[in-house]
């Protein structure tokens, strides 16, 4: 192959129109294992289970039909506070922090380095607790949810995906995939099913017995798309999702996450430092020093009044 050919390639390879054609595919996929099930009874019992946990589905989920008035946010924070005991010393890194997210946001969190994004991104993933306030996950105050029932329905309801990847380095690409379907014992052969979609989806069908070494940046955070989708969640949680990604595979990422907000509903909420990314954003939420110092409400495209110099 000539360098040219490779360069034509891994144009084609990028091209955001192939990322339309794929979550088209996620659908039909999604629909057709719904008729499936209605003749095994699997399926069926599967979405039982995930309707009566309020999950959704990848469309015309319950919720979707509800007006504006009457949604509860999918996350809710009240009052937070996450204060860092260091010896004797107290840092308070989120002071007093209110903030609704609703089903079929865009929400990119912004802001310098040591702002309090990824203290604000653990909280809002409930992987953490405040020190003070409330944190509600789809009407559930966390705090007083059983470390089990926590976990379950925080893998029903977010889908992570982090900087550094967070694959598992001894299981394949495809085993990553699977892995959130298991804790959701799910069916073992509609779960292949589901990873080897998810894997096509994100164009890596033919890197399934990999491990994350064998792969490049890109491909990792692809897997760890396809590992985020698993089990469908309503809220796609994003820590830097580019931040170890050249620019152009950035660029498909991003791409990608925007077709699953526009195209299938998802809520995304991107906690970031870098401004490209509120193009894609319907709503930013600028913090500095632990406080939401800004917040925009968007069309995407549109430019936006945070600028360079409120990064530093
Ligand atoms: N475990 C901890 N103990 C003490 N202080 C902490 C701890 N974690 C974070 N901090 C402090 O809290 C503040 C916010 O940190 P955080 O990591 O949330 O910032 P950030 O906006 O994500 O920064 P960056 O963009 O550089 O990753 C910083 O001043 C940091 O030093």
């Amino acid at each position: 192959m000539t360098l040219t050919e490779m360069i034509e390639t891994f144009k084609k390879e990028l091209n955001p129109s192939k990322i339309m054609d794929s979550l088209e595919k996620t659908a039909s996929f999604y629909d057709e294992s719904e008729n499936d099930s209605k003749a095994s009874g699997s399926w069926e019992e599967l979405q039982n289970q995930e309707r009566s946990s309020a999950a959704g589905f990848f469309h015309s989920s319950e919720r979707s039909r509800l007006t504006s008035d009457e949604r509860e946010p999918l996350i809710k924070l009240t009052d937070v506070w996450k204060i860092y005991q260091m010896g004797e010393v107290e840092f308070a890194a989120l002071k007093g922090i209110d903030l609704e997210i609703y089903e079929g946001e865009f929400l990119v969190i912004l802001g310098p380095s040591g702002s309090g994004k990824s203290t604000l991104m653990n909280l809002l993933g409930c992987l953490d607790i405040p020190s003070e306030g409330t944190v509600y996950l789809d009407s559930n105050d966390i705090s007083e949810l059983e470390e089990s029932e926590l976990a379950r329905i925080r893998g029903q309801m977010i889908g992570f995906i982090f900087q550094s990847f967070n694959l598992i380095p001894t299981l394949s690409t495809e085993e990553n995939v699977l892995l959130p379907l298991e804790f959701q014992e799910e069916d073992a052969h509609l779960a292949r099913k589901k990873a080897e979609y998810l894997l096509d989806i994100v164009g890596l069908s033919n890197k399934k017995t990999n491990l994350p070494s064998q792969l490049s940046g890109g491909q990792k955070q692809r897997v760890a798309i396809a590992r985020s989708l698993a089990v469908n969640p309503p809220i796609i949680l994003a820590d830097e999702p580019t931040g170890n990604l050249d620019s152009k595979t950035g660029d498909y990422i991003l791409e990608f996450l925007d077709g699953l907000h526009e195209k299938e509903g998802k809520t995304i909420i991107i906690v970031t430092h870098d401004l490209d990314l509120v193009k894609y954003a319907t709503r930013v939420v600028y913090i500095r020093d632990g406080e939401i110092e800004k917040i925009e409400i968007r069309t995407k495209k549109e430019p936006s009044t945070i600028n360079e110099s409120d990064m530093n």
